[in-house]
């Protein structure tokens, strides 16, 4: 459920008309609901009650100030994967309490900055991850909490892309190592053990392999307690999946309280790394129609946005809805290929799809809240698009369209 609807023809964006926006900013444009981004992170918070729990949006999905704003203003936490993540998320005024840092390869400045402003916690990912934050640690003459991610091996049953769980990902460490890493990280002097982290991948729609590895961090959790090394918080991570076409995701409620059921009775804090759920359905992207070019074995869309703006369907050959902004045109319905100007046989936004169109219509791209903006670039040298955000009848304009001369920006001729 989102705030993108048709009034009569037109599509709204709560009480804001997509076509009004693009006269104001231009084509290619996203457009976010703020309503909408509101009501799925509450969907994650309210449905732990008392239990003691917290959001941390996963900055990837969606990296804009404004929207880590919006989401800090209810109280959210923060997972984030970089320095540039870590400087965006103060900007928008997140408390370091609440952020985590998840991530591969965490560089040493990164660490360095992390720990001078005190995040909550570092999700090692990286046996020797732990001994450069240790000696990091030590010459700031402070403490890192940290957590493992450990790697559940657990078949998130998802693209093969976005799966990150199983025994041959680069992620995490293999729990079976687990017990050995947190001896070593509990005897270290600038370490102070906090919890587990494990992140199995993204898009899932099923409840049951979230639990699998919920099953496997709680016994290694237990395993740890014998030891008396005890854990104040277990992170799931992310990868609620949402509804791009006719997927049947579990909604938050329902995967929240199966986890609650699980945990029967613990009374560990659970933090999730929600990006796609809370974000996904709260965009657009809105493009206009440059060409229509029937040919003798396809009909093709040729529209203002690229595999630039909307990397998705050319990388995981994502399915992403795509609807008319005005249902005016008097066109015959036909079947198109909705193509970018990109010069890659891969740069479609939708392929297949039954529409009425005319030049000059702007379509929109549903479900392009998450992995959209913040995964676009400027191939070809294009510019990257503006985008906006919809509070009821108020609009603002949350990132303007980049101008040509921001292409080269800090390139340099030869003398
Ligand atoms: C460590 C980590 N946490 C959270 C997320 C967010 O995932 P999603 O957008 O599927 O919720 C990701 C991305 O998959 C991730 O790598
Ligand atoms: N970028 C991916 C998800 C990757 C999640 C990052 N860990 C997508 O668009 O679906």
């Amino acid at each position: 459920m989102d705030y993108f609807n048709y009034r009569r023809s037109e599509l709204f964006a709560e009480d804001v008309a997509v076509q009004d926006i693009v006269y104001m900013h231009g084509s290619p444009c996203y457009i976010y609901s703020k309503r909408t981004l509101e009501k799925h992170w509450h969907a994650f918070d309210d449905a732990f009650g008392e239990h003691p729990h917290l959001i941390c949006y996963a900055v990837k999905a969606n990296s804009n100030i404004a929207i880590i704003n919006v989401l800090a203003r209810l109280g959210s936490g923060f997972d984030i994967v970089s320095l540039g993540e870590l400087e965006r998320v103060l900007t928008a005024g997140a408390d370091p309490k609440k952020i985590v840092f998840s991530g591969v390869g965490k560089r040493e400045d990164e660490i360095l900055a992390a720990l001078k402003i005190g995040i909550r916690c570092f999700n090692i990912e990286v046996s020797t991850e732990l001994d450069r934050i240790n000696l990091l640690a030590g010459q700031l003459g402070v403490i890192a909490n940290v957590s493992f991610r450990v790697n559940p091996d657990v078949d998130a049953k998802t693209h093969p892309y976005i799966s990150t769980g199983l025994k041959e990902n680069k992620f995490g460490i293999d729990i079976k190592y687990a017990l050995t890493e947190y001896r070593r990280a509990a005897s270290m002097a600038h370490i102070n053990v906090v919890g587990i982290d494990c992140h199995i991948g993204s898009q899932l729609t099923e409840t049951q392999p979230f639990l699998d590895a919920l099953d496997r961090v709680l016994s290694l959790a237990e395993s740890l307690k014998a030891e008396g090394i005890h854990l104040h918080h277990l992170d799931l991570g992310g990868g609620l999946g949402i509804r791009y076409k006719d997927e049947q995701p579990t909604e938050p409620a329902e995967y929240i309280q199966a986890l609650l059921a699980r945990l029967a009775g613990s009374d560990y804090e659970i933090l999730l790394e929600p990006g796609r759920a809370i974000v996904g359905n709260a965009g657009i992207l809105v493009t206009q129609v440059e060409y229509l070019k029937p040919t003798e074995s396809k009909n093709f869309a040729i529209v203002d946005a690229a595999m630039n703006d909307l990397i998705r369907p050319a990388l995981y050959s994502a399915w992403q809805e795509i609807i008319p902004v005005n249902q005016h045109s008097d066109a015959v319905e036909q079947t198109w290929d909705i193509v970018g100007p990109v010069c890659e046989t891969g740069d479609f936004l939708g392929k297949e799809r039954r529409l009425k169109l005319a030049q000059g219509d702007l379509l929109a791209i549903r479900s392009s809240g998450a992995y959209g903006f913040s995964m676009s670039s400027n191939y070809n040298s294009r510019p990257r698009a503006a985008e906006l955000m919809v509070d009821g009848d108020q609009l603002y304009l949350i990132r303007e369209r980049e101008i040509l001369s921001q292409l080269w920006n800090g390139e340099h001729l030869l003398p």
